[in-house]
């Protein structure tokens, strides 16, 4: 836990000199990005005739995962990709404008060295974000000065827009964050209203199941709390990606504003972005203040937070807020015991609240955001058909999370909108076929068949092996049986002795009058076809 003197150093602000110290940690955050001298490991290797750019790349990340340890190397380079080599430019790309201007501001000048280390034939890196190649790469020599001067424009644009004359552009772009933000973004981070939120992610769409009912309870209390000590102070709600973190807290943030209450709903790399840009113009003191008038802070994604002076000031933050009674909301890919790269203080006090994961999406409430999904998609376009079978079999084989239905939802659309014709099993499978983790089948267990049949249509699994014939019993069991007999190994005679002792030419008989069914009639096939992937995946 912080010490009452470091609430009182929070509450002196800037007064004492933080920001002096606060800069000399951020000197030393990019001084160790950078590895110390450039000559270090530069030119140890010799040039390799037969090598390309593209092998000597993996060769750099483990290098830079060497120099910065695990955690730092995670945070920053595990999704840096070489896309290209062209004119002796190395252009990588990352898939965020945040992870862009911290790789360009804090270790371009490394990633160079090592690759020209490893690849003499590169001269120069340029880093993008993917998807928008081109539009907003920049390119790095070891000489050229690094982003202060790439963000000149965007300074210079927010004080035309703004009026703020208060500071010379000059000294504001000198001293300005080492990122490329566009006027928009540094509006943003300059009044510090937090990110936007996606008016769709509410308590009204989200959709409640026996993985995250617990975080879905705590996080709606939280929000419609009125008054009085906050309830469970901080709320840390954690699980694996695309559970549905990020969507309850901004459901916790659109509800909190309709109750009225103040709040700022931060992304940690926004929580970092604004605090460094604070520190630089000088305005840290403001960004405080502004963080503790608000009743409730949300900040998704903690586990990014990066950086000693960020984190204390992370720490700061929390003790001063929850010590004033406000809420805290946070959420990590992680439990508090687990973010590695979080100081031990800070990670005390986000355990110090309630702390609940949202588990895996089970098969019920997969199918349950997907109709959810394609309900909302058909509200716009009423064309839109997905067949029972077929959501149940986007719901059976789309195991991972949320963002992989909606990414489901989508293919199913575009293939009805770019083909017209309707879906069936087959297209919906082809639609779909990335998304599938690839795996073995599973082996198939003939009482799994016996009760995913009697489920299917609404028999028990005794009925199935009791000895009745009626019409509504006899089909699933011949069904079943067939089934037993095309995906296991089992003979006639073995599948008939798990069918309540019956012969084999009672076997025989139910599996070719199914064989027979199934090619005259073609709802039926589809029928099994599903039943068969169900069982296999
Ligand atoms: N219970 C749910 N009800 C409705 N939609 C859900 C639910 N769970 C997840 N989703 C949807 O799945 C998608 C991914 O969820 P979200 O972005 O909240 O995940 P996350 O846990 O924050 O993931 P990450 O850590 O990768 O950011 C979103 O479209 C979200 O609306």
């Amino acid at each position: 836990m912080y010490k009452t003197d470091d609430n009182a150093k929070y509450a002196r602000g800037l007064q004492d000199g933080e920001s002096a110290s606060s800069f000399r940690a951020m000197d030393a955050l990019s001084r160790s990005g950078n590895g110390g001298s450039d000559d270090d490991n530069a030119d140890d290797t010799p040039p390799r005739d037969t090598d390309t750019p593209e092998a000597a790349w993996p060769r750099v990340k483990r290098r830079l995962r060497a120099e910065l340890g695990e955690d730092v190397f995670a945070s920053w380079f595990g999704r840096l990709e070489l896309e290209s080599v062209s004119r002796q430019t190395a252009h990588l790309t990352v898939p965020t404008r945040f992870l862009k201007s911290w790789i360009e501001s804090h270790y371009a000048d490394r990633v160079l060295t090592l690759f020209k280390a490893e690849y003499p034939g590169v001269a120069r890196v340029s880093f993008a974000v993917r998807d928008s190649v081109g539009r907003e790469g920049s390119v790095h020599t070891a000489a050229q000065p690094r982003a202060v001067e790439a963000l000149r424009p965007a300074a210079t644009a927010l004080t035309a827009s703004q009026g703020a004359a208060a500071q010379p552009v000059a000294s504001r772009a000198a001293a300005a964050p080492a990122a490329t933000f566009t006027a928009q973004e540094a509006a943003t981070v300059s009044d510090f209203g937090g990110n936007p939120l996606d008016s769709r992610l509410t308590f009204t769409s989200f959709i409640i199941g026996n993985s995250n009912a617990l975080a879905h309870a705590a996080a709606e209390r939280v929000a419609r709390h009125a008054t009085g000590p906050a309830l469970y102070n901080p709320l840390y709600l954690h699980a694996g990606v695309g559970l549905g973190k990020t969507h309850l807290l901004q459901a916790v943030a659109h509800e909190a504003r309709i109750q009225g209450k103040k709040i700022i709903y931060l992304t940690a790399d926004r929580f970092m972005y604004g605090f460094v840009a604070a520190l630089k113009s000088q305005t840290a003191l403001a960004f405080k203040e502004k963080l503790r008038g608000i009743d409730l802070l949300i900040i998704d994604d903690v586990q990014f937070l990066q950086g000693k002076s960020i984190q204390q000031e992370f720490g700061h933050t929390i003790n001063s807020l929850i010590d004033a009674g406000r809420q805290i909301v946070v959420a990590a890919d992680r439990p508090p015991s687990d973010l590695d790269a979080l100081d031990e203080r800070v990670c005390s006090r986000l355990a110090g609240g309630l702390v609940v994961e949202v588990n895996a999406l089970d098969e019920d409430l997969r199918g349950r955001i997907l109709a959810a999904r394609i309900e909302a998609v058909r509200a716009v376009n009423p064309t839109f058909q997905v067949p029972d079978t077929v959501v149940a079999y986007v719901a059976r084989v789309i195991a991972t999370n949320g963002r992989d239905l909606d990414g489901a939802v989508n293919r199913l659309l575009a293939h009805t909108t770019l083909t017209g014709t309707p879906l069936t099993l087959e297209t919906a499978e082809a639609a779909i076929r990335d998304l599938i983790r690839t795996r073995e089948p599973r082996r198939v267990k003939i009482e799994d068949i016996q009760k995913l049949v009697a489920s299917r249509y609404n028999v028990s699994r005794a009925d199935i092996l009791s000895e009745r014939r009626t019409a509504a019993v006899v089909k699933p069991r011949q069904i079943a049986m067939y089934l037993s007999k095309i995906l296991t190994l089992r003979s006639l005679p073995e599948i008939g002795r798990r069918f309540g002792g019956r012969d084999h030419t009672t076997v025989l008989h139910a599996v070719r009058k199914i064989e027979k069914m199934v090619g005259d009639d073609a709802a039926l096939r589809e029928e099994i076809e599903l039943l068969k992937r169900m069982l296999q995946e």
